[in-house]
């Protein structure tokens, strides 16, 4: 019998450290099915880490972590994961559509190759890849490789999409199209999307919560409770000051125009 849940995420007393230095201690979170959670925090304070816990690539060094109501495994079909941007080598020779046909080959194999060929075919058209889906990877632009990669990463119909820093190295045009993809995506499966990123505005109206992590530290809450000056000035034990200007944030720490983190 298959028992399903409407909590994807579940995280209770979560700690991660490495020797003396801790990450995060004392967590405690459950995300729902169809949740948007934007994870922030400036370099090295553990965002890549918090996606390896959920992957099953690291282990707590205390607490609990379940989804969909199991320990996490790694290579789990629940799990869709985008990595961030990096070129394909000039020799690679895969097309397109050969990545979307990995992130279905791992985890479907004995797929009859018609239903494979149509499957790739519906996630092609769902990121909009068509017209470059049979190009060789080395000659796509950034923007045409993250594309594939979240076709890619959607491929086993995950119940959790992990996000890391999809959007690092896109322009705007294009991070507006692959953060409108995930959006999309969550609205229409209910996925629970767990999203890093430096930049919270290409994101800032699709998020429902935002984890923030700093100085060993983190706020949890709606982007409203955890992006202010308030909130912000008491993570980093130094005073930020966030605006709100036409529906941007300004200022902060994890917003563009910020100015700098603030020493602690
Ligand atoms: N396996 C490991 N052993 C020891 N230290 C590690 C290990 N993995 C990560 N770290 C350290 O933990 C800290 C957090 O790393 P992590 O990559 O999670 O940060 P991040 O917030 O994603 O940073 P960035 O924004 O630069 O990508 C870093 O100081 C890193 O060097």
């Amino acid at each position: 019998m298959t028992v399903t849940t409407d909590t994807v995420i579940s995280l209770s007393g979560a700690e991660l450290a490495f020797g003396d230095r801790i990450l995060w201690q004392g967590l405690d979170l459950e995300l729902g099915r169809g949740e948007f959670v934007a994870v922030l925090g400036p370099n090295g304070s553990g965002k890549t880490s918090f996606l390896r816990v959920l992957l099953g690539q690291q282990r707590l060094t205390a607490g609990t972590l379940l989804i969909e109501g199991r320990p996490p495994r790694r290579g789990s079909p629940l799990l869709g994961y985008i990595p961030q941007h990096r070129a394909v080598a000039p020799q690679t020779p895969l097309r397109g559509r050969d990545l979307i046909r990995l992130g279905l080959d791992g985890h479907r194999w004995g797929l009859p190759i018609g239903n494979l060929r149509r499957q790739v075919d519906e996630l092609v058209e769902a990121v909009g890849a068509t017209a470059f889906a049979d190009r060789p990877l080395a000659l796509l632009s950034g923007g045409e490789l993250q594309r594939l990669r979240v076709a890619q990463a959607l491929a086993t119909d995950p119940a959790l999409l992990l996000c890391d820093e999809p959007l690092l190295s896109l322009d705007l045009h294009h991070q507006k199209v692959v953060a409108g993809l995930v959006n999309d995506r969550r609205r229409s499966h209910d996925t629970t999307v767990v999203f890093v990123t430096h930049e919270i505005n290409p994101i800032l109206e699709m998020a429902d919560r935002v984890l923030y992590l700093a100085e060993g530290r983190f706020r949890f809450g709606t982007p409203a409770e955890v992006m202010t000056s308030a909130s912000l000035s008491g993570l980093y034990g130094s005073p930020v000051e966030v605006l709100h200007v036409n529906g941007r944030l300004v200022g902060a720490p994890g917003s563009h125009d910020h100015g700098g983190e603030p020493s602690a």
